[in-house]
């Protein structure tokens, strides 16, 4: 079942056009990704599904509401963490959740949320004494404590370091195996890639693709490479073995390293005809397409910074 229905949503700042016919569903129960590069039109999307922006036009309905005109009912039923919430320094942990509880008619009783996701010792502590981690962790508790059906999660974890990012997304994963929706923004492939199961990608205003990680990624026609190591002695030529097997378009020794290069399922071809020759290898390694392939092909320019 869909809980969000974006349908040609347009958006423009002045005269300048930002968003030009934005469609895509979110179903109920799962993590999709808002994905694209800087100033693409991410959080303008999704503070439009939130009805803190208004659209030029189009249609949005979350839990089967308009929220430019139901907003007070889903700000009830919907949590937010803001690209860039920020709360005073001296605030303590449990009086930020106190105070949020606050905006809410029937908020999640914010001490189990303590416990639930390990700020019980930090209760007292300031919100300015908080680590990045931390921080993270306080705003998902702040964005569950309405106790919502759809929650969204915009640049999770910009600026934090490579531990507390995947920490980040175990709590991620746990806000869904609770029962609640996530819509995930973020520039990271990464991320989207182990959190997703369905992304859309928006570059310059407009959503170029609209699928799983991993369909994404077989989408892609792009080239990648397989490598592996001849027996030693084996004087064989891998060039004239291999250079017709379908898919292949290179191949390159050097010493009795070997380097193919091809489109598609050329490994599995390549695999084959090595066996076929009774050519043993070893070390063998196939290049794994990314979600940047997939990226690059759709929009000819890479999303990594
Ligand atoms: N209130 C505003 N007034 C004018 N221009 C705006 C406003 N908000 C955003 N923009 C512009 O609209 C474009 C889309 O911005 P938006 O923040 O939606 O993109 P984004 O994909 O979320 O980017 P980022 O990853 O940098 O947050 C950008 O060029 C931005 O400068």
């Amino acid at each position: 079942m869909a809980v969000i229905e974006v349908a040609d949503l347009s958006k423009r700042y002045g005269d300048r056009t930002v968003l030009d016919g934005v469609s895509f569903t979110v179903e109920e129960g799962e993590i999709f990704g808002v994905l694209g590069p800087n100033g693409a039109g991410k959080t303008t999307t999704v503070e439009c599904m939130e009805g803190l922006r208004r659209p030029d036009g189009g249609s949005i309905r979350v839990l089967g509401l308009d929220p430019a005109k139901d907003g007070r009912v889903l700000h009830e039923r919907i949590g937010v963490q803001l690209q860039h919430t920020q709360l005073p320094e001296n605030i303590k942990v449990w009086e930020a959740l106190d105070l949020y509880a606050s905006f809410y008619a029937a908020p999640k009783d914010w001490r189990g949320l303590l416990d639930e996701w390990g700020l019980a010792d930090l209760r007292n502590a300031r919100f300015g004494k908080l680590s990045g981690g931390q921080k993270q962790r306080l705003f998902i508790a702040l964005a569950l404590v309405g106790d919502p059906e759809v929650a969204f999660l915009d640049e999770l974890t910009t600026g934090l370091d490579p531990q507390a990012r995947r920490a980040t997304w175990e709590l991620v994963k746990r806000v869904r195996a609770s029962g609640v929706t996530v819509v995930l923004v973020s520039h990271f492939m990464d991320e989207v890639e182990e959190l997703c199961d369905r992304v859309a990608v928006l570059d310059r205003g407009g959503v170029v693709a609209l699928d799983t990680p991993a369909g994404l990624i077989d989408g892609v026609d792009a080239e990648h490479q397989m490598r592996f190591t001849l027996m030693d002695g084996d004087t064989r030529d891998p060039a004239s073995l291999l250079g017709g097997v379908p898919g292949v378009s290179g191949v390159v020794r050097d010493g009795r390293r070997v380097t193919v290069t091809g489109r598609g399922d050329f490994a599995t071809a390549v695999t084959s005809a090595l066996a076929r020759e009774l050519v043993p290898v070893a070390d063998l390694r196939i290049d794994k397409r990314t979600l940047d392939d997939a990226f690059v092909a759709l929009t000819g320019r890479s999303l990594q910074l």
